[in-house]
């Protein structure tokens, strides 16, 4: 009977409790605007969004504390939790820097700056610290509630039916072709990326690479090292400025690059899914027709089995022998056999690539050759960019937890 008794008094205070700390979310909520939005603005950094918690944070201690007052005692926060929904949870749990508890998985190892952020959010667990997805999922299937993958291990169909109580993967890449989306669209698991953020990074790297090669900046730099100097060692190098440039796939990163090539006097050509006539750009239905009509052909669509080789023998020869092409897309999308054979007979004058077909493999034959520069897929690794990614995993996660519409969803 008495512990009937203190089981009533419990349930009491438990939803005294939660119903003083749900008010005090709603006060916050419908208060703080100013807050929230600091907190909410995918645009704000992580620092103002750190101030604008630990205010808000100041806040609910000091509501916890008058409560605790008002009411001689409280039960432990962790019962009065159990009579809010997750959502009012989790926001709880943020504004006291809480998320911990929620296990959140990596496929792989990233830059410092995601892992360091997620670990001071999250129960961080790093796949490549286990020698195998099912030695991890033994340990923790059940504590795993989100993936975050990238475009060097992304997520099959096995990795999602290993934790059930999955609720999203959000991928530190804007492209998402590594991922089983329609097993997680079966599943109801939402995916998120990380577009715009990287968008000038990448469409910079594709105007580097194609200066770097018309320039033929590598090569002469190497040159110097040999004591090459005069100007007479030199072959004449390849001007940028007006020539005609095509690009494959006009979204965000292809506009990017289009507006950055009408700089140098370019003008531009695309081919792409649907026409879009408010960019005034010439529109080719057909690849073979852009790449004829193109000095600089640019790789910058989405990975689909439509796109996979297509650039191949065809586009290669269209372009011709004074063609170069650039790729900041996808390796798959270029033939590279072919593309290799077209650079040692000269059917190609050049390439600039920053991903292969066989990531982390470069091929043996590109790695010899002068008319190519090469990056390994680093298109959006500069400081700012992977900072700005970052924030937005993040961002998404937060907001799947909190029941929130998420920043950037793919499904
Ligand atoms: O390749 C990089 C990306 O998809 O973000």
């Amino acid at each position: 009977m008495a512990k009937d008794a203190h089981k009533i008094v419990d349930y009491h205070w438990r939803v005294a409790y939660g119903e003083k700390l749900q008010d005090d979310i709603r006060r916050l909520q419908e208060e703080n605007e100013y807050l929230k939005k600091l907190l909410w603005n995918s645009q704000n950094s992580w620092l103002e969004k750190q101030r604008a918690a630990q205010l808000v944070k100041e806040e609910a201690t000091e509501m916890a504390v008058e409560t605790q007052m008002e009411e001689g005692c409280g039960p432990p926060e962790a019962k009065s939790f159990q009579v809010m929904d997750k959502h009012q949870i989790a926001l709880v749990e943020l504004i006291q820097g809480r998320m911990e508890s929620i296990g959140v998985l990596m496929t792989c190892s990233m830059h410092s700056y995601i892992e360091e952020e997620l670990a001071k959010r999250f129960n961080l667990f790093k796949l490549c610290n286990y020698s195998s997805l099912s030695a991890f999922a033994q340990a923790h299937a059940d504590s795993v509630r989100a993936l975050v993958c990238n475009t060097e291990v992304g997520v099959d169909a096995n990795t999602i039916d290993s934790f059930p109580k999955l609720e999203i993967v959000a991928t530190y890449s804007v492209g998402f072709d590594n991922i089983d989306i329609k097993k997680c669209r079966e599943k109801g698991i939402p995916v998120t990326n990380t577009p715009n953020v990287l968008t000038d990074c990448v469409a910079d790297l594709a105007i580097a690479l194609a200066l770097a090669l018309l320039c033929r900046i590598s090569h002469i730099h190497r040159s110097l090292s040999y004591g090459l100097r005069k100007y007479s060692d030199f072959q004449f190098t390849t001007k940028l400025s007006g020539k005609a440039v095509g690009i494959v796939g006009l979204g965000r990163i292809g506009s990017g690059i289009a507006k950055r090539a009408l700089g140098f006097g370019c003008p531009v050509s695309y081919h792409s899914r649907s026409e879009k006539p408010e960019t005034g750009y010439k529109y080719y239905h057909n690849i073979l027709d852009l790449a004829a009509n193109s000095e600089i052909l640019v790789v910058a669509c989405a990975l689909t089995e439509e796109t996979r080789h297509i650039v191949n023998r065809q586009v290669i020869d269209a372009l011709g022998p004074k063609g170069i092409v650039i790729n900041i897309g996808r390796g798959p999308h270029i033939d590279e056999p072919e593309l290799v054979s077209a650079l040692i007979e000269g059917r190609l004058a050049g390439a600039g690539l920053d991903v292969f077909e066989n990531e982390p493999d470069v091929p043996q034959q590109l790695l010899g050759l002068e008319n190519v520069v090469l990056t390994p897929h680093v298109g959006s690794d500069t400081v700012e960019t992977c900072m700005a990614m970052a924030d937005l995993v993040i961002a998404n996660l937060e907001a799947c937890f909190l029941g929130k519409p998420l920043l950037t969803p793919v499904i």
